[in-house]
Formats: C-alpha cells, sequence, structure tokens
C-alpha cells in the first residue's frame, strides 16, 4: 500500500535537529581550483580528488587540515526478533562481541588501529550487563520483537536519538575531525531492513538479505518477520520517528541521532555497512540535508544496502563483498580519505615544481574532466 492511501499518525513530540548548513561551497570551489594547479593532469587522481574536495567542504577551508582524529562508535543492541530465527547466531553474541570490542580482538580494532582512528563501544541496548563506563546512554534492555510489538516506547526513542547525538557531541567536543558509527546486534538486519522497506517503499524480499549467514529456511523466517513489521509500521507511513518506535530499535534510533548531529556540528562521516546505511537514511529525514556531510564507505552484501545509498544518493568508495558490520567497512576506506586529504595538501603545483603544464588549446573540458563533483 502506498503511504499516500493511508491514514498516516505521526510521532507526538518529534526530536528536532535545526536547518542542516551545506558543506562550504566556497572551499569546495578552491580545492576543486587547486586540484588543477598540482603537478597531475586534471582529474587524473579521479574519486580522490572529490573526496578531498568533500573534506575542504566540511572543513571550510583550502587546502583542509589533515585528519588527526577519527573516531568510531559502535552501538551495540540486542533485539527480540531475534527470538525468531532470523540469525545464524544467538542473541548473548552481542554482549560476547562488547566485551570483545573492549579487549581489542574484534575487527574493528584491528582495523582502526591500522588507520589510525580510535573506538568507542556504547551499551544502547544490550540484553545483558555491560561494564560501567559503556553502559551510561542505555536506554534499556533489547528493543522488542517488531513482528508482534513496537521496538520502543516513544520516550525510549526519543531518549535514544538523544543519546546518539549527546555521544556526537561528546566526540566533537573532544575534537573528532571525522566519525565513524559502527554497531553490533544480532538481529539487526532485519529492523534495518524494515526502515529501508519502509523508506524506500520497496517489497520485503527486495531487502532481506542473509546478514549473519542464515540459511533459505531462516531467510524465510526473516522475510516474514519483516513484512509483519512493515505492516505494523504501516500506520506511521514515513514518519522517521514513528518508523525507529514501531519497527526500527534503541541502537538504530541513537545512531539516526548520531549521523544528524554530526551535520549539525559540521563534521564529516564516512558511513559504514546496511545498517548504519538504514539509520543514515532515517536520520536524513530527522534533518534534512544531512546526507551532504557523509560519504558512503563501501558497500555491503546486504541488497538493503545499495536501495538505501540509491535513495541517498551517495555512490560507495570500495565494493568488497563486506558484510561484517561493526563500522569495519567505512575502517577499510579510511585510507582513501586519508590519501585524498594529503594528496590535496601536499602535492607541489606546477608553479612550485616547475612542471610543464598541458599543450595549450588541450582544454580539460574536451577531455570531459570534471572537477566539481560532490564525493
Ligand atoms: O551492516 C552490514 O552491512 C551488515 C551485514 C550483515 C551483518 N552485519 C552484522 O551482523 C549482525 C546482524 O546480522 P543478523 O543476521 O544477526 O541480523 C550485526 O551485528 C551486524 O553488525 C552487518
Ligand atoms: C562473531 C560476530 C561478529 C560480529 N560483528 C558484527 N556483527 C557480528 C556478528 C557475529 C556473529
Amino acid at each position: 500500500m502506498r503511504t499516500s492511501e493511508r491514514t498516516l499518525v505521526t510521532d507526538q513530540a518529534p526530536t528536532v535537529f535545526p536547518p542542516i548548513v551545506a558543506p562550504d561551497a566556497d572551499a569546495r570551489a578552491a580545492a576543486a581550483a587547486r586540484q588543477e594547479q598540482l603537478t597531475k593532469p586534471p582529474g587524473s587522481l579521479g574519486r580522490l580528488e572529490t573526496l578531498g574536495n568533500w573534506i575542504a567542504a566540511c572543513q571550510g577551508t583550502c587546502p583542509p587540515r589533515p585528519l588527526q582524529r577519527t573516531r568510531v562508535v559502535v552501538f551495540a543492541g540486542d533485539h527480540g526478533i531475534a527470538r525468531s530465527g532470523v540469525s545464524a547466531y544467538p542473541s548473548e553474541v552481542t554482549a560476547q562481541m562488547v566485551a570483545n570490542f573492549r579487549t581489542g580482538g574484534a575487527a574493528v580494532n584491528v582495523l582502526a588501529a591500522a588507520s589510525g582512528a580510535t573506538v568507542r563501544v556504547v551499551d544502547i541496548a544490550v540484553d545483558a550487563d555491560t561494564a560501567a563506563e559503556i553502559s551510561t546512554h542505555k536506554v534499556r534492555r533489547s528493543s522488542g520483537a517488531i513482528d508482534r510489538e513496537d521496538a520502543l516506547t516513544a520516550d525510549e526513542t526519543a531518549a535514544a536519538i538523544s543519546a546518539g547525538a549527546a555521544i556526537c557531541d561528546e566526540e566533537v567536543d573532544s575534537g573528532a575531525d571525522l566519525l565513524i558509527a559502527g554497531e553490533m546486534g544480532i538481529g539487526n538486519t532485519t529492523p534495518a531492513a524494515v526502515l529501508v522497506a519502509a523508506l524506500t517503499d520497496t517489497e520485503p524480499v527486495l531487502v532481506v538479505g542473509r546478514g549473519t549467514g542464515i540459511d533459505d529456511a531462516g531467510w524465510s523466517r526473516k522475510a516474514a518477520a519483516v513484512r509483519d513489521a512493515l505492516h505494523r509500521a504501516a500506520p506511521v507511513g514515513p514518519d522517521p520517528q514513528g518508523l525507529l518506535r514501531v519497527a526500527g530499535g534503541a541502537d538504530l534510533a541513537a545512531m539516526a541521532g548520531f549521523l544528524a548531529q554530526a551535520a549539525v556540528r559540521r563534521t564529516p562521516v564516512l558511513l559504514d555497512g546496511a545498517v548504519v546505511t538504514a539509520a543514515a537514511l532515517v536520520a536524513d529525514r530527522l534533518a534534512p540535508g544531512a546526507r551532504a556531510w557523509w560519504v558512503a564507505g563501501h558497500r555491503s552484501t546486504e541488497p538493503m544496502h545499495t536501495l538505501a545509498l540509491a535513495e541517498l544518493d551517495l555512490e560507495p568508495l570500495l565494493d568488497l563483498q563486506l558484510r561484517l558490520g561493526e563500522g569495519s567497512g567505512a575502517l577499510a576506506a579510511l585510507p582513501l580519505v586519508q590519501a585524498a586529504v594529503a594528496t590535496l595538501g601536499e602535492m607541489a603545483t606546477f608553479a612550485d615544481a616547475g612542471v610543464s603544464t598541458a599543450d595549450a588549446g588541450v582544454s580539460t573540458a574536451d577531455a570531459g574532466v570534471s572537477t566539481a563533483d560532490p564525493a
């Protein structure tokens, strides 16, 4: 059913983000002009050029400052729907992996260290108790089983969005100049798929993937859960806060708040996989225009990810068949962002290096080279 045919119910007391200011067009134009002066044929660094220009625009300065504090925040939460056989793993793995993040043994820890990023883990709705220092923003234990009950109450939804925004503020106030949201939660690809289906008006079978590696029977159970949750969510239509409440969860709501607030704080974000991008889709509805502050690190194998990226008009940097989450795909792409900033900031110009420019009469326009595209 299309949303226009329904009676829509908008959540009361919506969480309001201030209007999003776009990254600085003058700094982006200055960066594009500088790219033309650097000792390379115009456009020859391809997407690294537009990526560097985007960082310059986000910082409002050209050349951009080197990235000094990339911060990954892993949002951990359990989901009642995991009890319905929609994941290849049991829910207790969420808390076990949280412990693994804390001792530095997970992919996110290793990939972050490889590129100089640091990791923070936040328990938003893990079923079990977790260490005191990571549970200060805990909203509840496990979000509801979305095929038969709401994921959250209205108060919990608002609290989770606010928690994500507050975590973003803490990180930006501590000097973060590039943010990555990661997540860990057995069963979370099911609510993520519901959010993407609802916001792109897509059939359940087209958004449901294999998650942690479910077999055909698990996939069928997951598709049925997504169908039932979509049915329950129909009355809220595309209302972002209503969707998070009925068919999302505390971790997804917190990530949406975090991603929206990053745009408010004019701080660039490297998006991770399907689950983070589902939250991003909601965040761009909560804070229209927030997407201008995000670049997609990679494309996950989950079908919903391609749909969500297309809806956000984001082209991923990498397509490596990753399907882990945690922030791993964004971290795999981080060296590309660092390379983009380094080349734009540190390469010599033709004038500095005494290198001859292109022959007169051969214009970059003739070569179809574009320099001012968004990242
Ligand atoms: O974000 C992705 O692209 C992604 C794709 C597949 C799996 N995951 C991770 O796997 C978990 C969810 O998978 P599942 O099968 O339990 O719904 C959760 O911890 C995610 O971080 C994440
Ligand atoms: C082991 C494991 C690690 C993960 N990291 C993110 N999601 C995950 C799911 C599982 C099962």
